[in-house]
C-alpha cells in the first residue's frame, strides 16, 4: 500500500459517519396525504439540519395516536424490522410523544427515538451562540427531559461518551437524576433571571427611537434581509434555525433612525417550553412598534407559514401591531405568462407551474393587513428599493404616533445607540 492509498484509508476510516433516520407521521381524518408529505419535508429539513440523513418515511392512517405506541402495533413491527435490517440509528416521530410513548418505543425499537419536541430543542442547542440563549435551551431542553427520565439517562450516557445504556436505568439512578435535574432547572433559572435584568435595562436605554422586528418562520430569508438593509453580517444559511440569538441594530435611513432586530424562526408546533424560556427574547417583538413579516413565497405552504406565525405572534400578545408583509423569493416564483402565451397552453401545463396570482396576492393582503405587501428576493436584492421606501414610510407613521410631540425639525439625541454595531 502506498503511502498516499494509506493515507486515504485513514481519511475513509475516520471520516464521520452520517447517521441515519427513518420518519414517521400519522394522517389525520381531516388530513390529505399531500399535507402530511409536506410536513414530513420539513421533519426532513429538521433531521439533516441536526446532522443525520433521512432514509425511509412511514405514514398511518389513524385519527388519533396509540396511547401505548403512538403507531399501531402493525405499523410499529414494520418500522422494527426496517430499522433491523438496514441498521438505522434513529426514529423520529413528527409529533410530541408521551413520556410512556417515548420507553416503549425506545424499547421496542432499541435505537434512538427522537419527537419533534426535542430534535428542534438539540437543534437550538446546537445553534445557541449567546449565554442568554444557550441558558434558555438548557433550561428547555431539562424540563422536557425531566418527565422522560430512562431517555435522558441515555442522553447524560451519550454525552459523556459512554454507550448509551437501553432498557432504563434503575429506579435508585433515576431517583438521582431527578434530583440533579431539579437542581440545574433551578440554576438554570436564577442565571436567565439575572442575563434577563441586564437586558431589561438595556432595552430600557432605547426609548426615543421606533423599533422594528423581522419575523417570520423559520428559513425565509429573515437574516438575508437583515444583512442588506444594515449591510451587516449575520449568518444566513439553508438551513432551519440558523438564527436563535436575537440581533439588533441601528439603521438610518433617508435621515430618520430606527432599531431593526432579527429574530428567531418560527415553525409549526414550536416546543412550549421552548416558547416559555425564550419569553425574554422573544420581547424584542413584544416590545418592537412595527412587525416586518418576512414570508418565503416560493414555499408551497406559505400560507399555511403565515398562519402559524400569526398565532405565535397571537400567543406573544404581540398579534396587535402593524405589519408589514414581505413576499420574499420571488426569484424562485415562476412569473405568470401574457394571458395569449397562457391560452397555447394545455390545462395540465398551467398547472404543473405552480403559477402565483401576485396581483391576486397582492389585493387579498393588501386588505387584510391594512399596508401594501412587498414582493422581493433578499438574497440579489430585487426590489430592495421598494422595500426601503415601504419600511421607512410605516417607521415615519410610527414615530409620528409614538412621538406625537416630535418635530421633524428638531434632532434628538441618539448618542446612546452609537456604540450599537
Ligand atoms: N433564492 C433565494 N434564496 C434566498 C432569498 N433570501 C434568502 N434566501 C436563502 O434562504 C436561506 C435562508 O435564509 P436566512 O436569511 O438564513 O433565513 P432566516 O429566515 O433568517 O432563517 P432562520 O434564522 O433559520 O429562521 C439561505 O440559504 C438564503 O441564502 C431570496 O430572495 N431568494
Ligand atoms: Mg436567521
Amino acid at each position: 500500500m502506498s503511502k498516499y492509498t494509506r493515507k486515504l484509508k485513514k481519511l475513509i476510516d475516520t471520516a464521520p459517519v452520517e447517521e441515519t433516520a427513518v420518519l414517521v407521521a400519522l394522517i389525520k381524518q381531516n388530513q390529505s396525504e399531500q399535507e402530511v408529505e409536506e410536513h414530513l419535508d420539513e421533519l426532513a429539513f429538521l433531521t439533516e439540519t441536526l446532522g443525520a440523513k433521512e432514509v425511509y418515511r412511514f405514514t398511518q392512517r389513524l385519527e388519533k395516536p396509540d396511547v401505548r405506541s403512538f403507531v399501531g402495533s402493525g405499523k410499529l413491527e414494520e418500522i422494527q424490522a426496517y430499522v433491523k435490517h438496514f441498521e438505522v440509528d434513529m426514529v423520529i416521530f413528527d409529533d410530541d410523544l408521551s413520556p410512556s410513548q417515548m420507553r416503549n418505543l425506545e424499547n421496542e425499537l432499541k435505537v434512538q427515538v427522537y419527537d419533534r419536541s426535542l430534535l428542534i430543542l438539540d437543534i437550538f442547542l446546537n445553534r445557541a451562540q449567546t449565554a442568554q440563549a444557550k441558558t434558555q435551551v438548557e433550561l428547555a431542553r431539562f424540563q422536557y427531559l425531566l418527565p422522560r427520565l430512562t431517555r435522558m439517562w441515555t442522553h447524560l450516557e451519550r454525552q459523556r461518551g459512554g454507550t448509551a445504556t437501553r432498557g432504563g436505568a434503575g429506579e435508585k439512578e433515576i431517583e438521582t437524576d431527578k434530583r440533579i435535574i431539579r437542581n440545574q432547572i433551578t440554576l438554570l433559572k436564577e442565571k436567565l433571571r439575572k442575563i434577563e435584568k441586564q437586558g431589561e435595562t438595556q432595552r430600557k436605554g432605547r426609548k426615543g427611537i421606533v423599533r422594528v422586528a423581522l419575523v417570520g418562520y423559520t428559513n425565509v430569508g429573515k437574516s438575508t434581509l437583515m444583512n442588506l438593509v444594515t449591510k451587516s453580517d449575520v449568518l444566513a444559511e439553508n438551513k432551519l434555525f440558523a438564527t436563535v440569538d436575537s440581533t439588533v441594530r441601528k439603521v438610518v435611513l433617508e435621515n430618520i433612525s430606527f432599531l431593526l432586530s432579527d429574530t428567531v424562526g418560527f415553525i409549526r408546533k414550536l416546543p412550549t417550553h421552548l416558547i416559555e424560556s425564550f419569553k425574554s427574547t422573544l420581547m424584542e417583538i413584544k416590545e418592537s412598534d412595527l412587525l416586518v413579516h418576512v414570508v418565503d413565497i416560493s414555499h408551497p405552504g406559505f400560507e399555511d407559514h403565515i398562519a402559524v406565525v400569526n398565532q405565535t405572534l397571537n400567543e406573544l400578545g404581540a398579534g396587535d401591531k402593524p405589519v408589514l408583509l414581505v413576499f420574499n423569493k420571488i426569484d424562485l416564483v415562476p412569473k405568470m405568462p401574457s394571458e395569449e402565451a397562457l391560452m397555447n397552453m394545455s390545462e395540465l401545463e398551467v398547472e404543473e407551474a405552480n403559477y402565483l396570482d401576485l396581483d391576486r396576492l397582492k389585493n387579498v393582503y393588501t386588505k387584510k393587513m391594512g399596508i401594501e405587501p412587498v414582493f422581493m428576493a433578499a438574497q440579489d436584492g430585487t426590489n430592495i428599493e421598494t422595500f426601503r421606501k415601504s419600511l421607512v414610510s410605516q417607521v415615519k407613521k410610527q414615530h409620528k404616533k409614538i412621538y406625537p410631540h416630535y418635530l421633524e425639525s428638531e434632532t434628538y439625541d441618539l448618542s446612546q445607540f452609537d456604540d450599537m454595531e
